[in-house]
């Protein structure tokens, strides 16, 4: 009977990966029982955008084997590493850059982070933005410290679920870093190989605004699987994203997808939505580029981070919430998707 559910799962394709679920080696464990077929589905990240489509799938692919009334699916998760991991323990450093500051940048990568942890991912963030670090006020730790392990790596800060380190946890309150273009790179050198960041599915990294040092340091220094672009819908913030996204391509990083931050605004009396600064704009930097959300103007994403909660976690049922909890799994669904096209054609098969 193994064989007949085996067979089954095999006509059942993972929606976004387009293989199927068996030759993917999604499937732990199939078995029948007094006329259920108990199934567990190890998806490759826990978030997973189209976990309901699967178990629709699995479900409906299972009923037509005979003997078979009803079906029962679990889920589990691992989230795969690339053939060469970013750093020892942690699978995926994704970067959140934007071409110019004030775009909602830092704001999109918090609420990232903690969106991916809440489904259930190991998650860590670090504040590269040395010029401006407010992931550490994001997350409502702005007046905590970091400090070291007997080892003498410095243990990052946990919050919402999500590891960080930021440099504002470093210096005293209200003081700015002065930092020169080599001190930068060997801060950020630090941050990224003497921190003990332990294992991780995502470490999600806020970048600076722009195309500068910063950038560049942290894509030689590390192996990065991609980077998310931030940008506003105008076309003064598209032109400078377009520059970022040049930059990444000449670094030889991929462009995991678009955030369009700031897209609209839902008059809460009237109901009526206004495209402030012109919604849309951003499927303008080409077709290439999946667009993982529309983000709208939501005074809760201001007020949420002045607070020290991420938004997805303090109101998860605002539409922005909606929304950066969906382009969290849309980001998540496209490293899947980039880790596994470079993979053999068949893996394990339980
Ligand atoms: N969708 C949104 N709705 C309402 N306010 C937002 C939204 N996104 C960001 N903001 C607010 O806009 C301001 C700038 O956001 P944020 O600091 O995330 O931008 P940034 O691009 O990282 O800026 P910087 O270039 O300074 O690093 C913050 O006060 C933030 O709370």
């Amino acid at each position: 009977m193994h064989d007949a559910l085996m067979a089954a799962l095999r006509t059942v394709n993972d929606p976004e990966l387009h293989r199927d679920l068996v030759s993917l080696g999604m499937i732990e464990a199939a078995e029948l029982g007094g006329g259920v077929a108990r199934v567990k589905v190890n998806l490759t990240t826990p978030a997973c955008p189209l976990k309901g489509k699967i178990e629709g799938d699995v479900r409906e692919a299972l009923l037509k084997v005979p003997g078979v009334q009803d079906v029962v699916v679990t889920f589990g998760a691992m989230v795969r590493a690339p053939s060469q991991p970013a750093l020892p323990g942690v699978k995926h450093v994704v970067l959140v850059g934007s071409g110019k500051g004030g775009v909602g940048k830092s704001s999109v990568a918090v609420n990232l982070a903690a969106s991916l942890a809440r489904d259930g991912a190991k998650v860590g963030l670090l504040d590269a933005d040395v010029y401006g670090p407010s992931v550490a006020h994001m997350m409502g730790q702005g007046a905590a410290r970091i400090t070291a392990n007997e080892e003498r790596k410095m243990l990052p800060i946990e919050a919402h679920g999500v590891k960080f380190l930021s440099m504002a946890n470093l210096s005293p309150a209200g003081q700015a870093l002065v930092w020169r273009g080599p001190m930068l790179h060997s801060a950020i050198q630090q941050f990224l190989k003497d921190a003990a960041w332990g294992q991780l599915d995502y470490l999600i990294v806020d970048l600076p605004p722009g195309t500068g040092d910063v950038q560049l340091s942290l894509t030689q220094t590390v192996q990065v699987t991609g980077a998310v672009i931030v940008t506003t819908p105008q076309d003064v913030a598209l032109i400078d994203a377009a520059r970022a996204i040049d930059m990444f391509k000449k670094a030889s990083v991929p462009v995991l997808g678009i955030v369009e931050n700031m897209s609209y605004f839902v008059a809460p009396d009237t109901g009526h939505t206004y495209d402030l600064f012109g919604r849309g704009g951003s499927r303008k930097l080409g077709e290439q580029f999946p667009l993982l959300g529309e983000v709208p103007i939501d005074t809760d994403v201001r007020q949420d981070s002045d607070q020290g909660t991420p938004v997805v976690l303090a109101h998860p049922d605002r539409p922005a919430a909606a929304v950066l909890t969906q382009v969290a799994r849309n980001l998540a669904g496209q490293i899947s998707i980039r880790s596994l096209s470079s993979l053999p054609d068949q893996l394990t098969v339980v």
